[in-house]
């Protein structure tokens, strides 16, 4: 008997954002070793990791130093630690002493905040140096290491300060994903649900058709999920780069924070202890809640969030006593504009809009409605 011969992994996908300086993200396995392609014209590359992702980080390096880069490896702290100045002032001590000028280069390897992190300190070292995020969590390769928003947090709030740094290149190696821990692999799929409702349906039936399916990183159907969410992403931030065009009917940028006005709130309730997704998946079933509330959503496509998240055994209520600490910690969003809260809620799958200056008893109600028992 002839032996079986494997199938040919399939060829990379790469998936085109129209940034000032367009770049592309590379979704695929085994292909960790683009990066190096991407600072070909840096002498100095700062590699920055926390300690969870050491063994990447090296690999990175010594990709690099092959091809004749002087790199420096930064190891910051893990996840929301890492987002803050103290940090940032650590990571531009070091790119000085190191001596990186204008021509030269950050990558960022790890998950949302350290791409936040990295991407904020490429932003503001010398005004600006380039970057290239390799994302290693699921979270981070659908959404934050695509775009270019940079940032860290503050006491008062989630990413309070950062700016808009388009990074050169991504680069989302699947096979990284192997050791993401299972409670960061399902937070992360809070962001491609969040995908499925605001643009692309077909997302929304991948995960309810087989939820386990989701759940493995090996499986062609996360990469499919991947793909079809990094290609919302790209759509959305090619259209509005700066998230300055919702206007009338429009809702530009503003799309991707669906979920977020409320999620964000809880995250700085839980002193960023509790994880993003995990946050916006609270966050989607109260504005699913405000939008039937205001009478924009069908009861269906309502229910529907709820459905779709649990099924996937993400969390969907937050504590029913938290709502006058939420409002407050909510007036700092950045949708915000005065004391005009602002929403982004959907009136269908895939349609969305602005809700702004909703009644507080609006609030209050729909609130109250995320954190009672499903309906049977
Ligand atoms: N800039 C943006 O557009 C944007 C978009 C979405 C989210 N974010 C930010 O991203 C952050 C959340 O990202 P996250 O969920 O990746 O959290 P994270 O960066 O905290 O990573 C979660 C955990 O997984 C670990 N990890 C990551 N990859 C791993 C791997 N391959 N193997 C083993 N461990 C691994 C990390 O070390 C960490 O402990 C938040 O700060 C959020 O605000 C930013
Ligand atoms: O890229 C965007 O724009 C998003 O809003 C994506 C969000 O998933 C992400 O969490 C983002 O960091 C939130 O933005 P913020 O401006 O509210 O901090
Ligand atoms: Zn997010």
């Amino acid at each position: 008997m002839p032996e079986p011969v494997p199938e040919p992994a399939p060829a990379p996908t790469r998936i085109r954002v129209a940034a000032e300086r367009p770049y592309e993200v590379v979704v695929g396995r085994g292909v960790l070793g683009a990066v190096s392609g991407l600072v070909a014209g840096a002498d100095r590359v700062a590699v920055l990791h926390p300690a969870a992702l050491i063994d990447v980080a090296v690999r990175v390096v010594a990709d690099l130093e092959r091809a004749g880069h002087q790199v420096v490896r930064i190891d910051v702290p893990d996840a929301e630690a890492a987002k803050t100045v103290e940090v940032a002032a650590r990571c531009w001590a070091v790119l000085g002493h190191a001596g990186f000028t204008r021509n030269d280069a950050v990558v960022g390897v790890g998950g949302g905040a350290t791409t936040d992190l990295a991407g904020f300190v490429a932003a503001t070292w010398l005004r600006g140096v380039d970057l290239v995020t390799v994302p290693t969590s699921l979270l981070a390769m659908v959404d934050a290491a695509v775009g270019g928003k940079t940032g860290i947090n503050t006491a008062e709030g989630k990413n309070l300060v950062g700016v808009f740094h388009e990074p050169v290149g991504v680069v989302c190696d699947l096979d990284l994903l192997a050791t993401l821990p299972p409670t960061d692999l399902r937070a992360g799929l809070g962001e491609v649900v969040k995908c499925g409702f605001i643009a692309d349906p077909r997302v929304l039936e991948l995960l309810e058709q087989d939820p386990q399916a989701a759940l493995d990183p090996a499986s062609p159907v996360l990469r499919e999920l991947v793909e079809r969410s990094v290609a919302v992403k790209a759509r959305v931030v090619s259209a509005d780069l700066r998230e300055t065009t919702s206007v009338g009917g429009r809702v530009g940028r503003e799309l991707l924070n669906y979920g977020h006005t409320l999620g964000h709130a809880v995250e700085r309730r839980e002193h960023f202890r509790w994880r993003h997704g995990d946050a916006v998946s609270v966050g989607m079933v109260f504005a699913a809640e405000l939008a039937r509330a205001a009478g924009l959503l069908d009861d269906a496509t309502a229910d529907r969030h709820r459905a779709v998240l649990t099924s996937l055994g993400l969390p969907t209520a937050y504590e029913p006593d938290a709502f006058d600490d939420l409002l407050a910690a909510m007036a700092l969003d950045k949708k915000t504009r005065g004391s005009t809260l602002r929403f982004v809620l959907l009136d269908g799958v895939a349609s969305a809009q602005i809700l702004a200056g909703p009644p507080e008893d609006l609030l209050r109600r729909a609130y109250a409605a995320s954190v009672a028992r499903p309906r049977d």
